[in-house]
């Protein structure tokens, strides 16, 4: 049966997956946005630093102030409303909350969500993939052992991208390549949150109007989020990562073909089966017209001439060799389509996508030249953006994952363009984040499942 269908019918037993909410940002609003157009789920809480902000944020997407105005959870789950506070634990610790969806892009705090949550055997749609990018393949263990699922969120790309891998592999196609596309040029990574809205392509007062968070933002831009999402895909689906960081070739959506082939056939992977991210921007800065920005693909082999044949008969386009062919979706939706993951994670039992192994990791970078004393601000700040790396490279430098690098002090120098270590820090070793963190690294080991 059809999710939606599924949806329909518990509207109609008057059973809604009901669900928690935790960070009501853009993300969240997006999911807000389309909560009341969704059969079958009632979102009875939401929990946010700042409530006064999540209520600005629902006003914006259009929700009455009846609505919103339950006095607790209790009360919204009587009069099918929601709960507007600050009280995460009371959120996930209610009994009658299904699925938590954790949104607050604060990946410290997005693990100690997470764990509260299995703990109290709810699933979890984790959208904070900063987080995951650490310790998901841990965070997917702990769920396993408490019954639940842990997921990554549909709409951002890391999960769609697992979505195209799973189709490739389940039609017996041979994966090539996956991965998203950027608007990418190398200088980006130095960008901060006072650079972000034009090299993104936003003026101040669109990214006012929509309460986009400038740092968040840059994350994106800086190449951050691209190697995080990247190293959720890697470690959800066993593709490999380049050896040295993303190489963001250029292509449009007809070039991708060409380009996602290993070197030794004309492309740029060093091997097959890898995640890559390609840019929207030729190398001189020239935006390239069919672009795939804002999207994702996979590519696939025909191992077979008869495949390949197929391609040419039903006039797929492929590379010139006619081998290998791209799927794409070129656009994402964000949290508009997250709905997606809490109906297949309550009503099918299926994560959209969820760590099996540790095989890739983003490492905190250097941004400019770091002096002692500095202290690190995370992702999107001004101090280091995020490089995708094998998992095996950053333990044996025993590089600082970007998703801890938060008011993180330096003790050493650190040039710009290193990566930085646990020895040039000093790190609060105190927060579930790091314990899971290290306890990753002894279970798994690099590249373990
Ligand atoms: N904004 C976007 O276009 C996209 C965002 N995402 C992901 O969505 C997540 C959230 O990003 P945005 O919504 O853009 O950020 P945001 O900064 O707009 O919103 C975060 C919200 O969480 C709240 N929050 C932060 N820490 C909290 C804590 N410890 N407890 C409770 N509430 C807390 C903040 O008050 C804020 O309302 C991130 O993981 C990001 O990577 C993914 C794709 C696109
Ligand atoms: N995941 C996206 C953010 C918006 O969709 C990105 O990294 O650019």
């Amino acid at each position: 049966m059809s999710l939606h269908r599924k949806l329909q019918q518990r509207a109609a037993e008057g059973r809604p997956i009901r669900v928690g909410l935790i960070g009501a940002g853009k993300f969240g609003s997006m999911y807000l946005a389309q909560v009341p157009r969704t059969p079958g789920v009632h979102l009875a809480a939401i929990a946010d630093l700042s409530p006064a902000g999540a209520r600005r944020n629902l006003e914006r997407v259009g929700w009455s102030a009846e609505r919103l105005d339950a006095a607790s959870i209790d009360d919204a789950l009587r009069r099918g409303s929601t709960h507007v506070g600050d009280d995460w634990q009371a959120l996930v610790r209610h009994p009658a909350i299904d699925v938590v969806v954790e949104c607050t892009g604060s990946p410290v705090h997005a693990v100690d969500h997470c764990l509260a949550a299995f703990a109290e055997r709810k699933h979890v749609v984790n959208v904070t993939v900063e987080a995951d990018a650490f310790c998901g393949p841990l965070l997917a263990r702990r769920a396993e052992e408490a019954g639940v699922l842990y997921s990554l969120a549909f709409g951002d790309q890391p999960a769609l991208i697992c979505d195209l891998v799973d189709w490739a592999r389940t039609c017996g196609f041979p994966v090539v390549a996956a991965g998203r596309g950027h608007k990418w040029l190398p200088h980006f990574a130095q960008s901060t949150p006072e650079t972000v809205w034009g090299y993104y392509g936003l003026s101040p007062a669109q990214a006012e109007r929509g309460g986009l968070n400038p740092k968040m933002f840059n994350s994106f831009l800086d190449g951050s989020k691209p190697s995080i999402e990247s190293t959720a895909v890697a470690n959800a689906t066993g593709l490999g990562v380049p050896s040295d960081g993303l190489l963001y070739p250029p292509a449009s959506v007809e070039d991708i073909p060409y380009v996602t082939r290993p070197r030794s056939e004309g492309g740029v992977l060093e091997r097959k089966g890898m995640v890559e991210v390609i840019s929207s921007l030729e190398t001189d800065g020239r935006r390239i017209p069919y672009d795939i920005r804002m999207g994702v693909w996979v590519t696939v082999e025909a191992e077979t001439d008869y495949v390949k044949h197929c391609f040419e008969e039903y006039n797929a386009h492929t590379d010139p060799s006619g081998r290998y062919f791209t799927l794409y979706k070129r656009w994402h939706l964000i949290g508009l389509e997250v709905g997606q993951s809490v109906a297949s994670v309550a009503l099918r039992g299926e994560p959209t996508g969820v760590a099996t192994q540790w095989g890739a990791d983003v490492v905190a970078t250097a941004k400019r030249d770091l002096a002692p004393g500095e202290m690190l601000d995370g992702e999107g700040g001004y101090t280091v953006w995020g490089k995708l790396l094998p998992a095996a490279t950053s333990v044996a430098i025993g590089g600082v994952p970007l998703g801890l690098a938060h008011q993180v002090k330096l003790l050493r120098p650190v040039a710009q363009g290193a990566c930085v270590t646990w020895d040039d820090v000093a790190i609060d070793t105190g927060t579930a984040a790091y314990r899971v963190r290290r306890e990753m690294e002894r279970l798994f080991g690099a590249g373990g499942r």
